[in-house]
């Protein structure tokens, strides 16, 4: 089952995850290997970085995914890009798959923009051949016209034309940033993946970056996933916002709403380890850093991953997985105690 914006929150799904998963076989070295011909045993776990994950993002929508280092976040974007094939479930933007049955992108209608702009650039190529390269590929420029187009794009993301002739090198962190973003929106897409887009970049040149994807939000009707473990940036920029958890999304809602009323336990704890983002900042006892560590994918608690670290869990937490459900007002909760009312979860939990 796949849930629908709420509402007066967005119009109907453009971007639909249905029931996506990941698995990864995680790598077996050859010491391993060797070890299982003696008789150690071998560990075939197998890894659910992504786990049945529902999710809709309307068009011209920004949907923030967060939650903590590796929770799976860039996976699911990765799977959206069509960079990864989904282990299960279906992903489709405007009723398209986005990789064929072979696991092969099928659109240009969704790029990226990665968390490092260096590493993402050729440092063989000039701006201008990394920006006309897809577009001349894809038949959507044609070579004679290629300079104009990247002109186009240099001015849209706020660099001199002039630059098309250097290398990545010879740009600042921002400005590489700004390339990268070039490059995927001079493939003219629809959606837009931003993996930690500016989490590389000074504080300030942050601000920038985020105030460029605002602009060009607006100007070209994009549609943004937008992954990062910035809370405060999520709110900025983002009009929904889902909170991830150990491969599942465990809250949905405005940002307004998840980061005025956070109805799992996990995202109140998530805002209260942020100073700024306290809803009570005045309680006494600090910022709460999560209790516990993010179990390992590999091994999850079973029941609702977060019973462990959860001030109110009860047995039926440690048993049974809560589904992404929808509240009375709207907001997707997965927690088996999530209520119309919003619950109290004491601090430092
Ligand atoms: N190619 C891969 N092979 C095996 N395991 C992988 C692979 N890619 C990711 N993983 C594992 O999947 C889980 C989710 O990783 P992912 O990078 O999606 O998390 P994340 O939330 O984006 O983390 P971060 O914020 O640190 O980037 C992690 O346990 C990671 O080690």
């Amino acid at each position: 089952m796949t849930l629908a914006p709420p509402a007066g929150v967005a119009a109907e799904a453009f971007v639909v995850l249905d029931k996506v998963g990941k698995i990864f076989a995680p790598q077996i070295s050859l010491a391993e290997e060797l070890l299982a011909h003696l008789g150690a045993g071998l560990d075939r776990r197998v890894l659910h970085a992504v786990d049945g994950v529902d999710l809709t993002i309307a068009k011209g929508e920004a949907l923030g995914l967060v939650g903590e280092s590796g929770c799976g976040k860039s996976t699911l974007g990765r799977i959206l890009a069509g960079i990864h094939r989904a282990s299960e479930g279906r992903v489709r933007i405007d009723g398209r798959p986005v990789t064929d049955a072979a696991g092969r992108k099928t659109t240009t209608r969704v790029q990226t923009v990665f968390q490092d702009p260096f590493a993402s650039l050729d440092p063989r190529m000039t701006v201008g051949e990394t920006i006309s390269e897809g577009p001349i590929a894809h038949g959507f420029v044609e070579r004679r016209a290629a300079q104009a187009h990247v002109a186009e794009w240099l001015l849209r993301v706020g660099l001199d034309p002039a630059f098309a002739r250097r290398f990545p090198h010879q740009f600042s962190g921002g400005q590489r940033q700004r390339v990268a973003i070039a490059r995927a929106l001079a493939m003219r897409p629809d959606v837009l993946v931003c993996d930690e887009p500016v989490a590389s970049l000074d504080v300030s040149i942050q601000a920038q970056i985020v105030n460029l994807f605002l602009k060009l939000r607006r100007d070209l009707g994009l549609t943004l996933l937008f992954i990062s473990h910035d809370l405060g940036v999520v709110r900025h920029l983002c009009d929904r916002v889902a909170i991830m958890y150990l491969g599942r999304i465990v809250e949905v809602g405005t940002a307004a709403e998840v980061y005025g009323h956070p109805r799992h336990p996990y995202t109140r704890a998530l805002l209260d380890s942020v100073p700024r983002l306290r809803l009570d900042p005045d309680a006494a006892g600090g910022v709460s850093p999560i209790s516990g560590e993010l179990p390992s994918p590999l091994a999850p608690p079973p029941g609702c991953h977060f019973h462990p670290r959860c001030p109110l869990a009860e047995a039926r937490c440690r048993v049974e997985r809560p589904l992404l459900r929808r509240l009375a007002d709207g907001r997707d909760v997965a927690c088996h105690l999530a209520t119309d009312a919003p619950p109290h979860v004491p601090h430092g939990g």
